[in-house]
């Protein structure tokens, strides 16, 4: 057996992701039966100070040679460093990738990708003319629920796909209950790209883009008309945003499906939190369901339900559906490794695009999105939705 291929992780930014993401690589890949790929962080890099970059290299239990480094600019520079984590507020990742992608290095960038289209477009453009892997860290692509329920479809389990209802929402009132300091969180602050979709609805969209949309040849694919209802709170972000996509080439036949994409910061997608066995996506068929247990960036459990011969609604049923499929799927960690082992992957092979998260489908994410701000009326500062670079934020 060959020896497995080590990365080396630069980790751009010190905040609650980058420590999930740097704790997850730390973790032996045999404890998710991968052999191999390997990750090793080599440094890391906070724009507070180099002591705070050492402080959390130390808590994520990072080897002790890893650099610490107090600037972005010095950590791009690093020739020990193969690929760098951008785990920056959704305003810094255009100008923050830009600046990884110039210095030569490889980027995994946290979703959302960037503030808009644009933006994403010249991030793709710039990878391929350097010959550099880029990826959007949609992490939830890489479980294993999500490969299994992707294939099923693609098999044909579900028959024809019509409908995807999924939601995330948060009953948080962000703006009023998280301390006097509430509306300046990088969640509801318009200059740092708040707001429940950028934030949240990421991961609606995403089930709804990765049954509708992936799981159909590439080249039927056809990016969804859009329709949005966007509500805003007073910091001018978006809380409570439903969107209804409806996609003209669906899995399972020629047929158009509507994908329904709920967030909100209002009322949660469960009210008694996220334990609760209910689903949070349903994948709608002609031969069944698939219900996926929420929470949707982090769902561990799913059950397909296989349509009743007899759908007559007029036939009132009694008793429980035997043939109902459980399935529980285990993550041995945050499972942020996943998303990381592709990466590893792609690098080894020399690969500059991931097929679980391809550019054009960020691109065509992100144009959906658009649309959405644009129907919903929200706005970010220009500083944060140009293309220039650099431009100091
Ligand atoms: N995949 C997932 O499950 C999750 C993904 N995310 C995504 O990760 C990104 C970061 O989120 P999260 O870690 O929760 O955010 P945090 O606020 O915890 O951390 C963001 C970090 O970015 C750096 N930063 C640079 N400039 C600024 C600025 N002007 N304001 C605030 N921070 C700045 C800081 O690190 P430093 O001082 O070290 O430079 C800061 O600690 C977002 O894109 C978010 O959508 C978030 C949560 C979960
Ligand atoms: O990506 C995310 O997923 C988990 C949430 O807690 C977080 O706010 C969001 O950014």
């Amino acid at each position: 057996m060959s020896s497995p291929h080590t990365i080396r992780w630069g980790i751009l930014a010190t905040g609650g992701i980058a420590e999930n993401f740097a704790k997850d690589l730390m973790i032996d890949p045999s404890t998710r039966s991968v052999s191999d790929i390997k990750h090793t962080v080599t440094a890391a890099a906070s724009s507070s100070s180099s002591s705070r970059a050492k402080q959390f290299l130390e808590s994520c239990k990072c080897p002790a040679s890893a650099s610490a480094y107090g600037s972005y600019q010095e950590l791009v520079k690093d020739p020990n460093v193969d690929i760098i984590y951008v785990a920056t507020p959704h305003s810094h990742h255009y100008q923050n990738t830009m600046l990884c992608l110039l210095a030569g290095k490889h980027v995994l960038c946290e979703k959302a990708f960037t503030v808009n289209a644009a933006q994403a477009k010249k991030l793709v453009e710039t990878a391929k003319k350097k010959k550099l892997f880029l990826m959007e860290a949609v992490w939830t692509r890489f479980f294993p629920l999500s490969i299994q329920i992707r294939k099923m479809i693609e098999d044909g389990e579900l028959g024809a796909v019509h409908r995807v209802i999924a939601d995330l929402s948060f009953g948080q009132d962000v703006e009023n209950t998280w301390g006097a300091d509430g509306a300046k969180h990088r969640m509801v602050n318009p200059d740092l790209a708040g707001g429940a979709m950028l934030d949240l609805g990421v991961y609606p969209l995403t089930w709804c883009f990765q049954t509708l949309y992936h799981t159909v040849p590439a080249s039927d694919r056809k990016a969804p008309s859009v329709l949005a209802a966007v509500e805003k709170y007073s910091t001018g972000a978006d809380e409570k945003t439903s969107i209804l996509l409806t996609f003209p080439s669906a899995p399972g036949g020629k047929h158009t499906a509507h994908g329904i994409a709920l967030t909100n910061f209002r009322v949660a997608t469960l009210p008694d939190g996220f334990n609760t066995a209910k689903p949070a996506i349903r994948i709608q068929g002609t031969k069944g369901e698939i219900q996926v247990d929420g929470p949707a960036f982090r769902p561990t459990h799913y059950r397909f339900i296989p349509a009743e011969d007899d759908l007559d609604p007029q036939v009132v049923k009694k008793g429980s559906n035997e043939k109902v499929r459980e399935v529980e799927c285990e993550i041995p960690g945050q499972g942020m490794f996943w998303e990381a082992d592709e990466c590893g992957r792609c690098i080894r092979d020399g690969k500059l695009e991931s097929a679980g998260m391809g550019w054009e489908e960020s691109i065509v994410i992100m144009e959906t999105m658009d649309q959405v701000r644009k129907q919903g009326g929200v706005t970010y500062p220009e500083k944060i939705e140009t293309t220039e670079y650099p431009v100091s934020l």
